[in-house]
């Protein structure tokens, strides 16, 4: 067993509260399915949000999510890079799993998809 993490991204159209819990739900979801995991076996998730988005936390969306209640959070601003994808969220999950790091399917959605289409898969 190890702590590995995984990673993902996606874009909102706006900065409004909905549509990032939103999204950042879709994202954690994406995550989940992809990769097989449960709840107790996470060990925190780090959330960024562009600079441009601020109308709510995103980890919100997490915390009322059925099982995900006890565990850790932290959310914060992605640095602000001239020219960076605009009104993205970014996720980072560190999981204890028996996956071996060539078996994590990371998530970066959407228009995210051009963030790193390395890890993006579908
Ligand atoms: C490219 C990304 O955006 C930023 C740059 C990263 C990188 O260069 O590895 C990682 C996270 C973000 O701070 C990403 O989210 O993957």
């Amino acid at each position: 067993m190890s702590v590995r993490g995984i990673r993902g991204a996606i874009t909102v159209s706006v900065n409004e509260e909905e549509p990032i819990l939103e999204a950042t739900r879709k994202l954690l979801r994406e995550i989940v399915d992809r990769n097989h995991v449960q709840p107790e076996e996470i060990v925190s998730v780090f959330i960024t949000m562009s600079p441009d988005l601020d109308a709510t936390f995103p980890a919100r969306a997490i915390r009322i999510m059925p099982g995900w209640e006890a565990v850790p959070l932290m959310c914060a601003t992605e640095i602000d890079v001239p020219g960076a994808l605009e009104r993205c969220i970014r996720l980072l999950i560190l999981v204890n799993t028996e996956l071996q790091a060539n078996e994590i399917h990371h998530a970066y959605l959407g228009e995210a998809r051009r963030l790193r289409p390395d890890l993006a898969e579908r």
